[in-house]
């Protein structure tokens, strides 16, 4: 018999046996030489704690608010595109999975299930991620329907102009379904001798869109928008001077461009940037509870979790996500007791030691 998972890792070889190549390369890969990929998790390898004792740590508390809506621990499902791919049941299951576990759920622009049906399907809050394609009519609409629907905020992605190049895509010919949240709104042939997915979007997406344009977004919704895709402190000043309401440090889970820093290592310069006037989360390479750990250590106010999620949704369907959610939660749980943290306001900087920091200390 099959055992369980025990850790969230091992969701990923029962979702490589549970899927066609194509759909499992499509998920787990990288851009280019995949170095950014491998950077996302050796990032938090090299961070190390610096643990309290004799804390009174009896009762652990992992809720903590986002944008004002109270969730069970800082834990998010990161937008992850056409979950059909991986379950039949797509982002219907994953939704149901992050209302379970009382967590946010951010919905793909790129997703099979519609946003009314996501909506339909489970009583929990939700943020909508928007791509902004070269029709901004079809950002407006979709938008509008988000907020007609119930969610919570918009997500606006600005690390893909275009889409990156993701080799094992190129070599299987991927082939993607239409979209069905642009059903009657877009119709675009996409002929390639490689990845349909990049040619798509080299088609739609608006690659001349840049900061000036957030005023035009942010006359379309009286949502909070975060943006997400942010690795520099200059560009965290940006997303704050334009009147953005959060900032998520991203590579886009090392799918876009290769040899970008591993998102960890810029997430401190960045929250110093916005001094708190806005929330920063954090997604790229959050494996274990540790991982959330450290992540908020450096400041985050939650993280977003990708791969793993859609692994989990492969291996064993709405049930695989809530595992996927449950086990990060358990470990954030166990890391905080170990580390003398009762709640999330007691995990602090000096929690946790920098490479850097390492090495001074031996000087
Ligand atoms: C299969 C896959 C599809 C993704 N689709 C989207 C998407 O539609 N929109 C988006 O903003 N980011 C997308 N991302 C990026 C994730 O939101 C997130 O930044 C990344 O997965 C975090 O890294 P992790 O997979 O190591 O957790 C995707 C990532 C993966 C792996
Ligand atoms: C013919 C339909 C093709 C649909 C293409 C969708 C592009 C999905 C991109 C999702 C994403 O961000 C990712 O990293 O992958």
């Amino acid at each position: 018999m099959e055992q369980e998972p025990v850790k969230v890792e091992e969701f990923e070889e029962l979702a490589r046996r549970a899927l066609p190549k194509m759909y499992y390369d499509y998920f787990r890969g990288g851009a280019e030489d995949q170095f950014t990929l491998k950077e996302n998790i050796r990032a938090f390898q090299r961070i190390t704690f610096q643990p309290r004792i004799l804390v009174d740590v009896s009762s652990i508390n992992t809720s903590t608010s986002l944008l004002g809506h109270m969730i069970e621990a800082p834990i998010l499902v990161a937008p992850t595109g056409m979950h059909r791919l991986a379950h039949p049941e797509g982002e219907v299951a994953t939704a149901r999975a992050a209302a379970s576990c009382n967590t946010i759920m951010v919905l793909s622009f790129t997703s099979n299930c519609t946003i009314e049906e996501v909506a339909a399907s489970c009583d929990a809050v939700r943020f909508f991620q928007l791509y902004v394609y070269k029709r901004r009519d079809i950002a407006a609409e979709l938008v509008k329907r988000a907020e007609r629907h119930g969610y919570k905020a918009v997500v606006v992605t600005g690390d893909a102009p275009k889409l990156g190049r993701r080799e094992a895509d190129i070599k299987n010919k991927m082939v993607a379904p239409r979209l069905r949240n642009l059903e009657g709104l877009l119709s675009v042939e996409v002929e390639s001798g490689g990845s349909n997915l990049q040619a798509f979007a080299s088609q739609t997406h608006d690659d001349s869109l840049s900061w000036k344009d957030m005023a035009w977004l942010k006359s379309i919704t009286s949502l909070p928008i975060l943006i997400k895709g942010v690795l520099t402190a200059e560009d965290a000043r940006k997303a704050v001077e334009v009147g953005l309401n959060g900032v998520i440090v991203s590579n886009h889970g090392a799918r876009q461009l290769d040899y970008a820093p591993a998102s960890l290592s810029v997430l401190e310069e960045v929250v110093e940037a916005v001094a708190g006037s806005v929330p920063v989360l954090f997604d790229g390479g959050i494996r274990r509870g540790t991982d959330v750990f450290k992540a908020l250590a450096l400041g985050a106010k939650a993280v977003m979790v990708g791969r793993p999620v859609v692994f989990g949704l492969a291996a064993k369907g709405e049930q695989g996500v809530r595992r996927v959610v449950e086990i990060l939660k358990d470990e954030l749980e166990l890391t905080m007791a170990l580390a003398g943290c009762p709640t999330i306001d007691a995990i602090s900087r000096s929690h946790v030691r920098t490479e850097q920091e390492r090495l001074r200390s031996f000087m």
